[in-house]
């Protein structure tokens, strides 16, 4: 099980959405990381078959993308959007979708029963869809995704306006569902992606900016992370020097986490990077490159 992406591009007439992107997804989770605009729903949604690449192959489990009726069968996929009329209870929406996704009448009802437990929304089987909290509705699109035991998930930001105990709760059930899957899962959240994937790749204004296991990620911030304490009147020049990632006020002094290419000076305190500061150096470094 895998997903073979050589030399994929992406047009939207002039703009240029997706650049030369090769990419080689194994089963487990896999992080796509970018930020707003950077090309991932572009991306998912190629994969999902539901748009055309304007070049490049793809081999989806050695299937070609062009044969896209195969493809939809080995695929489930969760947009960002996801929505079911709001007044149909939990198991008629499914059983709905169930339909829809062609699955016969015999096996239906248990196929949906075993998704509601999986998903852990039994307890919620008879309630309106619109009367679900949004950790439910994410558990619910993965339950429709799931619909036909695809090998191949597809998740499009999965914990956007989730708690961080859905948030856990949502990771967990994709762990499990990781082990004899692909899980492809995109996020904009660097600590999304190290807090459930083992391998990731970043996209940056629609190329791939790095791919690779998330501790290889985390080096890259090894010895470009600082914090130092600042007046306030000193701010807004260290701004234009340096890449701030937080700033805490303490009184007169602020406290500040940023990002140095330099030799460290003595008043700077050197810390262990986190997902985040590396995907933000990366970040930084990329852009510097491109001006
Ligand atoms: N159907 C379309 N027609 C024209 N341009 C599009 C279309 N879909 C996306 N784009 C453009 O492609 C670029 C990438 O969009 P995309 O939705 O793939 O980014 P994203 O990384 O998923 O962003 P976000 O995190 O905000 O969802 C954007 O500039 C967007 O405006």
């Amino acid at each position: 099980m895998e997903i073979i992406i050589e030399h994929l591009h992406k047009n939207y007439g002039k703009q240029k959405v997706l650049q030369d992107i090769s990419l080689h997804i194994p089963v487990g989770m896999y992080g796509l990381l970018g930020e707003n605009g950077a090309g991932k729903t572009t991306l998912m949604r190629i994969l999902a078959a539901m748009s055309e690449p304007s070049a490049g192959t793809i081999r989806i489990n050695g299937i070609d993308i062009k044969n896209k009726k195969e493809i939809r069968k080995i695929i489930g996929y969760l947009p960002q959007e996801f929505s079911v009329y709001p007044n149909m209870s939990v198991s008629s929406a499914l059983d709905y979708l169930g339909i829809l996704a062609e699955l016969p009448k015999s096996i239906r009802k248990e196929r949906i029963n075993e998704l509601l437990k999986q998903v852990n929304l039994e307890p919620e089987k008879n309630k309106r869809f619109k009367n679900l909290s949004g950790g439910m509705k994410r558990r619910f699109g993965i339950a429709q995704a799931l619909l036909n035991h695809p090998k191949i998930l597809i998740i499009d930001e999965p914990t956007a306006g989730l708690d961080p105990e859905e948030r856990l709760r949502f990771y967990n059930l994709l762990s499990e569902l990781a082990m004899d899957r692909v899980i492809l899962l995109s996020t904009h959240i660097a600590g999304d992606i190290e807090a459930a994937c083992t391998k990731a790749a970043i996209l940056c204004a629609g190329k791939v900016i790095f791919e690779g296991n998330i501790d290889s990620l985390l080096k890259l911030g090894n010895g470009k992370v600082y914090t130092t304490i600042l007046l306030q009147k000193e701010l807004e020049e260290f701004k234009q020097n340096y890449h701030i990632i937080s700033i805490y006020q303490n009184g007169a002094n602020i406290s500040c986490r940023f990002l140095s290419n330099e030799a460290p000076r003595k008043e700077w305190v050197s810390c262990n990077p986190t997902i985040e500061d590396s995907y933000m150096y990366l970040l930084s470094d990329h852009k510097m490159e491109v001006e």
